[in-house]
């Protein structure tokens, strides 16, 4: 399959299928009188828990061993997710096998099936299903470099699993393995059904990992201390990973949901296929490192446009800078946030600006708050689209659903572009959302810094 090539439909529409009894079932999941359901919640979100019973505060909602989940334990954090992916596209095999070689037999009853049958036919990774020019649209280089990083990983999987498993097989396996799975002490983590529970920003669940003793790395002492059969057995019980009501419980009829982290929305967008709205915790990148700094720095007192950096004495400045910021912080990817700025960009505009010749008349020492407004207005020009041509063409193309004017509106977007691909008006709308994201957050800094 090539980059933008169009996956296969986009959720599977099962039946709420069996996977809740399957792990009570077959894999020790506990309690085995659930309180909760699968049900399809839409296209946008696919499948979710929902609760059939009022479930009490800090009530276990779903107790799942992790015998029956898939981690990267012992892996070399390099190859987590290919190492998983193969994982699961081993278990489809074996699942596949026992079916027809014993339909309705244990073997067969047993097979991660169900889990399989669950799971969505398609998650709309950027980095795995979006053309160059739908990448483009997200405006934004570090995510674009990140995404160009991202593809090694297919590529480097399809390496290692060709003959076995084809470009597609392995494409939608990551795309599962990277949006189902959780990092927990040091490993990843991806365990049936829990990996039902979708994100919202108040979110009424919460999720824990309960390690046996078995597995911790005091474990052998146990012998010394207990009885040999009471060591065994605590030993033979697994680690489990639990689904757990937050302090308001959840009624019976509301969605189960979890949070997925505070990230930006850069992370929401790589690795589980959707920006959320109004994230609180996205960030802009105003600058990537000290060079970046630097050199905004010394372009603000140059007079030409066409100033070119004089790269011995940026080196000799960052050099500076970085012996009065002293060692222990890595200034980089420095971020503005709704909550405001890094306390590293503080720092290191801060010790720029003392030396008071930043001004763009090379002669008024700036403030922190001048410098910043002024890097802001920069990013912000720079975007090739203003915010209210973001928000007209997010209008359009959430305009009632009208596939053709989505259509429209994203043929319209790549001609001004200047590219003549087609563009997939459900991935233009992602990227501009994003997008959009980035540049409010720039206009409300903006703002913050008193609009200097
Ligand atoms: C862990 S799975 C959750 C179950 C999933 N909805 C399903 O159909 O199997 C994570 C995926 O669910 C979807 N999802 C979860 N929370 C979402 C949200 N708040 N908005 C949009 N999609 C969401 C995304 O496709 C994400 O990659």
């Amino acid at each position: 399959m090539q980059q933008g090539e169009r996956p296969p439909s986009r959720v599977r529409r099962q039946q709420a299928s069996s996977l809740l009894d399957w792990l009570v079932r077959w894999q020790g999941a506990t309690p085995t009188s659930l309180k909760v359901e699968r049900r399809f919640a839409g296209e946008g979100l696919g499948w979710c828990l929902v609760a059939t019973a009022d479930i009490e505060p800090e009530e276990v909602i779903l107790s799942v061993p992790l015998t029956a989940a898939i981690t990267s334990e012992g892996v070399d954090e390099g190859r987590w997710s290919t190492h998983m992916a193969a994982e699961l596209l081993r278990r489809q095999a074996a699942a596949a096998a026992a079916a027809a070689a014993e339909a309705g037999g244990v073997a067969a009853a047993m097979s991660a099936a169900p889990w399989l049958d669950a799971l969505p036919a398609h998650v709309d990774l950027p980095w795995l299903y979006w053309s160059d020019a739908e990448l483009a649209e997200l405006q934004d280089e570090d995510t674009l470099a990140e995404a160009q990083h991202m593809r090694g990983v297919l590529e480097t999987a399809c390496e290692e699993l060709a003959g076995s498993f084809s470009r597609q097989q392995v494409a939608w396996t990551l795309s599962l393995v990277h949006s189902r799975s959780f990092a927990q002490a040091g490993r990843h983590v991806w365990v049936p059904g829990i990996d039902m529970a979708n994100h919202t920003l108040a979110p009424n669940a919460t999720i824990r990992c309960l390690q046996s003793p078995g597995s911790c790395q005091g474990a052998a002492a146990l012998d010394e201390v207990c009885p040999p059969d009471t060591a065994a057995a605590a030993a033979a019980e697994p680690s489990r990973f639990e689904l757990v009501a937050g302090e308001q419980g959840i009624a019976a009829g509301q969605e189960v949901t979890i949070s997925y982290g505070s990230w930006p929305s850069d992370v929401f967008l790589l690795f589980f296929g959707f920006v959320p709205a109004d994230n609180p915790h996205d960030s802009a990148v105003l600058f990537y490192d000290l060079f970046d700094l630097q050199t905004f720095k010394a372009r603000l007192a140059a007079p030409a446009d066409d100033w070119e950096p004089d790269w011995p004495a940026v080196e000799a400045a960052v050099q500076q800078l970085e012996a009065q910021l002293g060692p222990g912080e890595q200034y980089i990817r420095m971020v503005a946030t709704a909550n405001g700025l890094d306390s590293r960009l503080l720092q290191a505009a801060q010790a720029l600006l003392a030396v008071g010749r930043g001004s763009p008349d090379g002669r008024t020492p700036l403030s922190v708050p001048q410098f910043v407004a002024l890097r802001c207005r920069q990013l912000l020009a720079a975007y090739p689209t203003s915010i209210a041509d973001d928000e007209a063409l997010l209008r359009q193309l959430e305009s009632g659903g009208s596939a053709a004017a989505a259509a429209a509106a994203a043929a319209a977007a790549a001609s001004a572009a200047g590219g003549d691909e087609q563009l997939r008006a459900e991935q233009l709308q992602t990227a501009v959302r994003y997008r959009l994201g980035k540049k409010r957050v720039l206009q409300a800094t903006l703002a913050a810094m008193g609009d200097v």
